[in-house]
């Protein structure tokens, strides 16, 4: 292993016909980093992972994933790189150890036995080696499907949208092997629309309309969006009618409700802080300052966000 990053991207841009869909991209992900991919759909998440891989051809830009140039060395990438798409693409006919000793087979793996049942123990699916997959809920087909992406030992995951549709417990088993691949010093990018995902990356970037508009640090981000949160918990009759009398005031940019409490943002903390001052004396009203979430942050970065012609309007 190096220290050269996994990924050094700069510039990557995608057309598909007169659409520019990733849009002079850049990204850095150092070795052995749980790298957080979001942005909302249609952003161009998927493409670039494509284009990091080496699956598709860039239109613009260049860079190197795992120290491999992206445009001329893509059959390098693609030994050295496990990429779980978004739908579940082994063989539901199959069991599970006969869907990875099909794997095994197409990577042309040594001493395949073994290497198919470390794969099953490493991941846990030793005691259902002989179930079909198709008779799998989605939390053990997404760890089937894991299981498969690093069964020839890739140095980069690139993982798009890995868990959704799938239950928090599994979730959270899930990504728990995430953290114990990178521990074992893989690289892992992973698109997600999950933002308790999100928060267990060590960095994150985020996407909007092909763009990149925001990376580091989930605190980095958040403080990068710039935004000022308070928080007013009420009566519910009364936070129905708030949150109203809150929204058409200058100042204020979000107002969400979350059960009896209200977040309520804004990028300019005095302009926010007198926006709310006449709702303050209110005595049913609970106000506290809080830190804005990951959620507020993202949503407030995608309504700054300039809009590219021919853009659906948001
Ligand atoms: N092969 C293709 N031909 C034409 N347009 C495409 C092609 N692949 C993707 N697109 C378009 O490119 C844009 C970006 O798609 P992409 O799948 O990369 O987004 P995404 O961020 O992964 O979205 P999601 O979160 O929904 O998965 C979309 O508008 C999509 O329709």
């Amino acid at each position: 292993m190096t220290d050269a990053p996994a990924i050094s991207v700069r510039g990557l841009t995608k057309r598909f016909g007169d659409k520019t869909v990733v849009d002079g991209f850049d990204l850095d992900v150092a070795r052995g980093q749980i790298h957080g991919f979001l942005g909302p759909n249609g952003s161009g998440k998927t493409t670039t992972i494509r284009m990091l891989c080496g699956l598709l051809v860039p239109d613009g830009g260049s860079g190197t994933c795992l120290g491999r140039d992206i445009l001329t060395e893509a059959w390098e990438i693609k030994r050295r790189v496990g990429y779980m798409t978004q739908r579940f693409s082994l063989y539901e006919d199959l069991t599970i150890r006969e869907n990875l000793d099909f794997v095994a087979r197409l990577y042309d793996l040594d001493r395949r036995r073994e290497t198919v049942d470390r794969a099953l123990d490493r991941l846990r699916l030793a005691k259902r080696s002989g179930q079909l997959a198709g008779t799998l809920s989605g939390g053990w087909k997404q760890r089937l499907a894991l299981a498969a992406c690093v069964l020839h030992e890739p140095e980069l995951l690139l993982l798009d949208e890995p868990t959704a549709g799938v239950d928090p417990k599994a979730r959270r088993e899930f990504w728990d092997e995430i953290h114990t691949l990178a521990e074992g010093g893989m690289t892992v990018l992973v698109s997600t629309h999950y933002m308790d995902e999100a928060e267990r990356c060590h960095r994150i970037a985020y996407l909007a309309y092909g763009r990149l508009l925001a990376v580091g640090t989930v605190a980095e981000v958040i403080a990068h969006s710039g935004l000022s949160t308070w928080h007013v918990s009420g009566p519910e009759r009364r936070i129905g009618t708030l949150a109203r009398d809150l929204a058409a005031r200058p100042g204020v940019e979000m107002v969400a409700p979350f059960g009896a409490t209200l977040h309520v943002s804004g990028s300019q903390a005095a302009a926010l802080a007198e926006a709310i001052a006449p709702f303050r004396a209110e005595p049913d009203l609970a106000w506290s300052a809080a830190k804005p979430s990951l959620e507020d942050a993202f949503i407030h970065l995608m309504a700054e966000a300039p809009v590219p012609s021919g853009a659906p309007s948001r």
